[in-house]
């Protein structure tokens, strides 16, 4: 990355102050453009989603695997509970999405409250042998007693497919007999998966983050305090392809020793440590054993800790210094937090992470664990919050002393509680990530590139005003 016209910034910067100028480019199509990462973690597509609690679980961790991320689960879910996690995403199909379930004599209440949890906007029917006896969406629901039964209003006609039709297949399929969702049965006719039109699209454009035994992948988060060792340990034994070792203050001893504590565990698997914003961090942990370097302290949605600390760095000049580290030794970096748009995640590659962190953005889908909620005017929203707020740290410290837990909750740097809407236009986490790739693929093409390495030599950024950035933002109301 350089500066154009040789810029020096004179001071640091984030993703607001800068932009991207285009360049000469013989790349054909934004299709060209390969998104894999480099940083050994095996994802085709460079996003991880943050180890939130208010983001990351089951369902996301499957949806986002499926299109080449990586979720990372929080270290705040018990071991048990990763390991039971670990195991369902693992037994997902890597195609096909997992449908919801009701039997035809279960209520359209039920129906309702199930199908916010995922974004395929309907479910599946089955027998007592788990074979698809019909479909139901929300319009079948809509204007019908809470009271009926599904299989009253279920579509009896639904499209099914043996399991391993191909996507393109499936899409035309649902084209010619105008479904929306097709139903995949397996070799005994049992209900086996759940694919939509955009399903079927996204399927022939994204690759699968798998592990070597075809398997979705998922990473997990492990504290720097108690026995590092063994709670890794478990963690692998649990399937977890990645460990994230993860602290507010990255640069500290106590981290140092938690690497080394890792490694002594496992050699080889790919470990991530953080969060750190300079140059000799990022050193200290990739000697300390860091394969890659987590970037970024205050500029997150849910985080306080510069209002509370003065401490941090603007997130932009801290992935790019601490990029440019971690490349001189070999190492990579995860731009972590601060993520609003789509052009934030370009602007981060351009910079030199290898993937870039969502954490809050993603709250605000189906996919995220907590319940949907309605406001005021009716419009959906999750809840969110920080994983310092006192929310999280009374969570965590709930077998402690009251004593040691009133001693916690003083260092509060996270907000409790925050409403995260869900954008009608991009309800799920697989919209999202379509806009963060599509925009990625644009900036490439736009700067000649075919790969994000290729993006990283290639951007010219610029600095620019708060006018210029206001000039970028659309006027969807006028002027
Ligand atoms: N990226 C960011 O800007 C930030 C992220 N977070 C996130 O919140 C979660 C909880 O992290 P964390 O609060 O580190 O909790 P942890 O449970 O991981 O504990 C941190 C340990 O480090 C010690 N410590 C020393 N100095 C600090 C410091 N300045 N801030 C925090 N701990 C310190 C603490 O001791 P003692 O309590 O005795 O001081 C404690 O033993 C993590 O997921 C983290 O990523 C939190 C804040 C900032
Ligand atoms: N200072 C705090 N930082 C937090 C807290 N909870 C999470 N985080 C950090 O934010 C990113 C995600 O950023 P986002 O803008 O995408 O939401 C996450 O990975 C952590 O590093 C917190 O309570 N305090
Ligand atoms: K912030």
């Amino acid at each position: 990355m350089q500066f154009l016209n040789g810029q020096q910034p004179t001071t640091d910067l984030t993703y607001d102050d800068v932009f991207l100028a285009p360049r000469r480019s013989g790349v054909e199509s934004r299709f060209d453009v390969d998104l894999a990462t480099s940083d050994g973690t095996g994802t085709t597509l460079p996003i991880v989603v943050a180890n939130m609690t208010a983001v990351a679980g089951r369902r996301m961790a499957e949806t986002v695997a499926r299109r080449g991320g990586l979720v990372v689960l929080p270290q705040d879910v018990a071991p048990a509970a990763v390991a039971e996690i670990v195991s369902w995403v693992k037994a997902r199909h890597p195609v096909w999405d997992t449908p919801l379930v009701l039997h035809a004599d279960d209520a359209v209440a039920d129906a309702l409250n199930l199908l916010p949890k995922r974004a395929h906007g309907a479910l599946v029917v089955v027998d007592d042998d788990d074979r698809p006896v019909g479909v139901v969406d929300e319009a079948a629901c809509t204007g019908v007693d809470r009271f009926a039964r599904v299989g009253e209003v279920a579509d009896r006609h639904p499209v099914v497919l043996p399991l391993e039709t191909k996507p393109r297949e499936v899409f035309d399929q649902l084209d010619k007999q105008a479904r929306s969702v097709a139903v995949a049965v397996d070799a005994e006719g049992r209900l086996a998966g759940i694919m939509t039109h955009r399903g079927a699209l996204r399927a022939e454009i994204y690759t699968p983050a798998l592990d070597a035994e075809g398997r979705l992948r998922v990473a997990a988060a492990v504290g720097v305090n108690g026995d590092v060792a063994a709670k890794a340990s478990a963690l692998l034994d649990s399937g977890v392809d990645t460990l994230v070792v993860d602290t507010a203050h990255g640069h500290q001893e106590k981290m140092i020793a938690a690497l080394r504590a890792v490694r002594s565990v496992s050699p080889q698997v790919p470990v991530v440590a953080g969060n750190v914003v300079t140059a000799e961090g990022v050193r200290d942990l990739v000697e300390a054993g860091a394969d890659v370097v987590k970037v970024g302290v205050g500029p997150g949605a849910m985080c306080t800790t510069r209002m509370m600390t003065g401490v941090g760095r603007p997130q932009f000049s801290a992935v790019a210094e601490c990029a440019a580290a971690a490349r001189e030794l070999g190492g990579h970096v995860w731009a972590d937090g601060g993520v609003r748009h789509p052009r934030d995640v370009a602007l981060a590659l351009a910079a030199g992470a290898a993937a870039v962190m969502v954490g809050s953005w993603f709250a605000g889908t189906y996919e995220s664990p907590g319940d949907l909620q309605r406001d005021e005017h009716g419009r959906a929203y999750k809840e969110s919050f920080g994983m310092a707020s006192k929310r999280a740290v009374s969570a965590r410290t709930r077998t402690d002393s009251a004593y040691d837990q009133a001693r916690k909750a003083l260092f509060e740097e996270g907000i409790s509680s925050s409403r995260m809407r869900l954008d009608p236009q991009r309800p799920g986490v697989e919209d999202l990530l379509d806009q963060i790739s599509s925009g990625l693929r644009s900036a490439c093409t736009y700067t000649g590139a075919r790969n994000l390495e290729e993006f990283h030599e290639r951007a010219v950024v610029g600095i620019q005003s708060a006018a210029g950035f206001a000039e970028g933002r659309p006027l969807p109301t006028g002027w």
